[in-house]
């Protein structure tokens, strides 16, 4: 699936987000190297720190499967920038893809901002940083 498409079933994704208490409906597409695709969208809970983002979901849908390798992700939402992924998504996104991937960040009005991992969290906390 090309990089455009992905765009779509990141919107699509958005439609499932349950989000009775922000109404912010955010939606993820993870391409893996396999061309296999992960949706995610975000959801809420009424203890509200335990809202899980959509770029997460997506993540951790893959990788509970046994699935570690990707390379792109789509994160869409109503914004009128192309939406930001906090800071909780981007330390996630830091150890589980690799510093390359390419990531897009987008909007209902397809506005497209690439970045990639590293550009997302430079200087993140990393898994080396436990080894002293
Ligand atoms: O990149 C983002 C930013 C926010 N949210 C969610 C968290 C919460 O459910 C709602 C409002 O912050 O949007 C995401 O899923 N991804
Ligand atoms: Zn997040």
């Amino acid at each position: 699936m090309d990089n455009h498409a992905m765009i779509e079933e990141a919107k699509k994704a958005r439609e499932y987000a349950y989000v009775p208490y922000s109404t912010f409906k955010v939606g993820a597409a993870l391409r893996t190297k396999n061309g296999d695709v992960y949706h995610g969208c975000n959801i809420e809970n009424a203890a509200y720190p335990m809202c899980n983002c959509a770029e997460r979901t997506a993540l951790f849908k893959a990788y509970s499967e046994g699935v570690t390798s990707f390379d792109l992700l789509v994160v869409v939402a109503d914004t009128d920038r192309p939406v930001p992924p906090c800071g909780a998504c981007r330390q996630v996104i830091s150890e589980l893809c690799e510093p390359d991937m390419e990531i897009w960040l987008t909007n209902l009005q397809n506005d497209v901002n690439k970045t990639t991992v590293k550009d997302l969290l430079p200087g993140a906390f990393s898994p080396a940083d436990l080894n002293k």
